[in-house]
């Protein structure tokens, strides 16, 4: 197989690494030519995955042709404010019916798409073939071929069937979901409740604040879902469960990062000025805000993650709103 892995951030060359070390043809594409030739040299991305010694097979180039020519499947993994701009450079290079699996996170700002429609819209007119990959998945731990358990969101059997025999390797372990809004949503709403989990331990809100803020973040995005044509179980599957779990408590996780860095009393500029990577949560968060207001459904997690995060609102007002919300049912 001849993949293009679109991204060398951390997890597209995490991805492209573990396919190359499967004997698959991989080529990384990095819009920094600088950058694509230091990766192939020193067998390293030194930036986004340091200390991890690459499939000497995988090449890195920042020419697009080469790497999208003959491809038997694209892998996707720009940040998602990123991901429209990207495919509309480099929609002459794709072939036809291109197999494409997105690996990123989020929903875009002000369109409140998400990738699905991303890619349908940069790429119509050539009848893209989609999967999403989601589920609790830190680059460098399957970098490092620690045991991880992902999901594909596909509709079509084909490219599902495809999909998880190219990721399926001893070490990662791929279920398939036909609900692709459901997973695709639950990869995107987790960042807001890693953030939301950040701010409360930089806090030092406690154990039970982090444990009642990934459950009541599950049921957030489960109601968003809802709206949106999602099935509520997928939430309780790898993509919503499973990646809430790992970012809401992991400390490798850039979302939870950014909550920590401003429950410790740095403001945002601050906080992503001292990042290199992307914290997809933030932009999402102001997304899916909108689209909750748009469709009138309450996300209070989301709304006070927003509060703090854009109007400098203290996190010791935001949890007292939330724990001062009318009282409910469960
Ligand atoms: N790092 C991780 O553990 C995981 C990340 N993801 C998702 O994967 C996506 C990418 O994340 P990372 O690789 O971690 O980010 P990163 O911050 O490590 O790297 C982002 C990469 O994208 C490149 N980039 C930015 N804008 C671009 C553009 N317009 N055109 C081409 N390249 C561009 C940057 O140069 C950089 O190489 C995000 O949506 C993230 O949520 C998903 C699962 C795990
Ligand atoms: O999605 C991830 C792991 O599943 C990575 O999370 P962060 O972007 O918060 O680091």
């Amino acid at each position: 197989m001849h993949i293009a892995v679109l991204g060398g951030g951390s997890w597209g060359t995490a991805l492209a690494d573990m396919l190359a070390r499967k004997g698959e043809r991989v080529r990384l594409w990095v819009r920094n030519a600088e950058a694509a030739r230091e990766i192939s040299e020193t067998g390293m991305n030194a930036r986004y995955l340091p200390g991890h010694a690459l499939c000497p097979a995988l090449e890195a180039r920042s020419d697009p042709a080469e790497v999208l020519h003959g491809t038997d499947c694209v892998v996707l993994a720009i940040p998602c404010q990123s991901m429209d701009g990207c495919l509309r450079d480099l929609r002459g290079f794709f072939p036809p019916a291109p197999r494409i699996v997105c690996a990123s996170k989020g929903v875009e700002l002000g369109t409140f798409r998400t990738m699905r429609q991303v890619v349908e819209d940069g790429l119509a007119g050539l009848t893209p073939r989609y999967a999403i990959l989601s589920g609790p998945s830190f680059a460098s731990e399957v970098a490092a071929c620690r045991p991880t358990a992902v999901v594909l969101g596909c509709t079509d059997p084909d490219m599902a069937d495809f999909a998880q025999h190219l990721f399926s390797t001893r070490h990662l372990r791929v279920y398939v979901n036909d609900d692709v809004t459901g997973v695709e949503l639950g990869g995107a709403v987790k960042n807001i409740m890693a953030i939301a989990s950040g701010i409360a331990d930089g806090v030092g809100f406690g154990e039970n604040a982090r444990a009642g803020l990934i459950t009541r973040g599950l049921s957030e995005m489960s109601r968003l879902g809802a709206a949106l044509g999602a099935r509520p179980e997928t939430f309780m599957g790898l993509s919503g469960l499973g990646d809430l779990v790992l970012t809401c408590t992991g400390d490798q996780s850039r979302n939870r990062r950014v909550g920590l860095a401003i429950g410790g009393g740095k403001t945002l500029e601050e906080t992503l000025a001292n990042m290199r990577n992307v914290a997809e949560g933030v932009k999402t968060t102001q997304a899916v805000r909108e689209l909750g207001l748009k469709l009138g459904i309450e996300l209070p997690i989301t709304e006070q993650v927003h509060a703090v995060l854009f109007t400098g609102k203290d996190p010791a007002g935001a949890v007292h709103e939330l724990m001062n919300r009318p009282l409910r049912d469960e």
